[in-house]
């Protein structure tokens, strides 16, 4: 399979907080190879190291991944709908999208009412995203990253605010959506059954990396001890 993502001796750190503070390191991996059509899960708790990861992989994917952040980081002043627009911002010219934000063609009307539909939004996309909870901002971002139409799907807990049922059919949205996805997720059963390699992260390290049918048990209970 074709190589998508590789790293070599990443070591990340982050600036002490006070003066005369050490850097922190918040990564330090010696290698980790992506291959193109892999659905890749990230475990591990919470300051191990994932949204630090992702955030790296990303910027080594520059315009070929779809994003979708662990807050979700809408406009709270616009409407759902032009929230899930500013996913396709790079596709148009800004001709279209500043008509669009006045006065949204049919053709985009369609494509983000289809979009939202599965997702559970679709009678909200005149709302403003200040007036969602965080379960339907949740979604209004999925469906900006699903808008951003790439093969690549970064993603960092998207399903976190959602019910079992509805973050399991979600994620498999998403990822059928993709042709390659690494997504961070709390939740180690939903990564074992919808993903094919689980990556467990502790304190920066890759405590192991395995497909999903060989993970132990035990190995996953320690990332979070
Ligand atoms: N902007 C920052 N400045 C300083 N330290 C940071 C910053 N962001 C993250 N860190 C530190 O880096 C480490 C890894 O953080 P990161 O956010 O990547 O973890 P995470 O696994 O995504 O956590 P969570 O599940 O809570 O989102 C933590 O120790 C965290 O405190």
């Amino acid at each position: 399979m074709t190589v998508l993502l590789e790293l070599e001796q990443c070591r990340l750190s982050y600036p002490g907080q006070g003066r005369g503070e050490p850097e922190q390191l918040a990564l330090n991996i010696d290698h980790l190879r992506i291959r193109a059509g892999e659905r890749v899960a990230v475990l591990g708790k919470s300051g191990s190291g994932k949204s630090t990861l992702l955030r790296h992989l990303r910027r080594q994917l520059p315009q070929r991944a779809s994003w979708c952040p662990q807050d979700p980081s809408l406009v709270p002043q616009l409407k759902v709908f032009h929230n899930i627009f500013s996913g396709a911002l790079a596709r148009h010219s800004a001709l279209v999208n500043l008509r669009n934000l006045l006065l949204p063609a049919p053709r985009f009307r369609e494509e983000i009412a289809a979009l939202a539909a599965p997702l559970g939004i679709d009678d909200l996309l005149w709302r403003k995203s200040a007036e969602l909870s965080g379960g339907q901002q949740q979604r209004t971002a999925i469906a900006r990253a699903l808008y951003q139409r790439r093969d690549v799907l970064l993603a960092d807990e998207p399903v976190s605010a959602l019910d079992r049922v509805q973050g399991r059919a979600i994620l498999q949205l998403l990822l059928n959506a993709h042709h390659s996805s690494v997504i961070a997720l709390h939740n180690a059963p939903l990564a074992l059954e919808l993903c094919d390699r689980i990556i467990g992260l502790k304190g920066g390290q890759l405590l192991f990396d395995c497909p999903a049918s060989d993970a132990d048990a035990d190995a996953i209970q320690r990332l979070y001890q």
